[in-house]
């Protein structure tokens, strides 16, 4: 399905560009701490997910592809040409994507938190039912431990709340659309396609995709720059904004 997704920009018109993917589950303000720290050198475009955030619902199941093409579509719509990527877990799936598909209007990806495959597929299908019958809400208490590690959520509280308020605000059918395109993702034999620089970065106790994921995607994509996050679990940029903002300072063009 053609995917028209809500996308913010921020940042000076003639600079380089960075296209923004978020996770699961959460929505563009994912990346407030990058923009802040990117937008007065880059023309930073962030989009949502299908029902998250200010994009619409969908239903059905969807695909990294269809979300892939609809990143380029926000891109478009957004007035830039060429781009960089950054995105997390489903977001940088969709990075792994545009790496091997993106053509040349793609300069650089950066993928956080993410897989070529993600671990437990069976696992989605199952979540996918338990949110289309109970809601988002049900994902609430999975995520203290998953998204973030325990002693963030106590230095910065209205931080977490922030975060599963974004969960909760998902729309239900389109989370388990997305739900359906991460079991789907399979991507490990064509990563060695990708031709552009590529950074890779793991949260180093992240339990959904662990650093043996990230390392699976470093190995496969020629020259790519692995690096790993203490104390981060899978939402490591919104956890620990200045060790990614360096990590994406060296990795995008001065
Ligand atoms: O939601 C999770 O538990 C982890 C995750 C996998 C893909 C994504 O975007 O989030």
């Amino acid at each position: 399905m053609a995917l028209d997704l809500h996308h913010v920009v921020d940042g000076p018109a003639d600079a380089p560009a960075v296209l923004f993917g978020p996770s699961l589950g959460t929505d563009l303000h994912l990346f407030d701490a990058q923009v802040a720290a990117l937008s007065d050198r880059f023309r930073c475009v962030r989009f949502d997910l299908p029902g998250h955030g200010g994009s619409a619902p969908v239903t059905g199941d969807l695909t990294i592809s269809e979300l892939g093409r609809g990143a380029l579509a926000a891109a478009d719509a957004a007035g830039i040409g060429d781009f960089h990527y950054v995105g997390v877990s489903i977001g940088g799936a969709v990075g792994q994507w545009l790496g091997v598909h993106g053509g040349e209007r793609v300069r650089s990806i950066a993928v956080l938190a993410t897989a070529a495959r993600f671990p437990n597929p069976d696992s989605w299908p199952q979540r996918a039912a338990t949110v289309r019958a109970d809601g988002t809400a049900a994902m609430v208490g999975s995520r203290p431990g998953t998204w973030y590690v325990e002693t963030w959520a106590q230095r910065d509280p209205a931080g977490e709340q922030r975060l599963l308020d974004m969960l909760r605000a998902a729309d239900d059918e389109s989370y388990a659309a997305c739900c359906a395109a991460i079991a789907a993702f399979d991507v490990r034999a064509e990563l060695g396609a990708v031709s552009v620089p590529a950074l890779v970065v793991a949260g180093a106790d992240d339990p959904a995709t662990p650093p043996s994921s990230l390392h699976e995607i470093a190995d496969a994509i020629p020259g790519a720059r692995y690096a790993e996050v203490a104390d981060a679990a899978h939402l490591l940029n919104r956890e620990r904004p200045d060790e990614v903002n360096a990590l994406l300072t060296e990795h995008l063009p001065a």
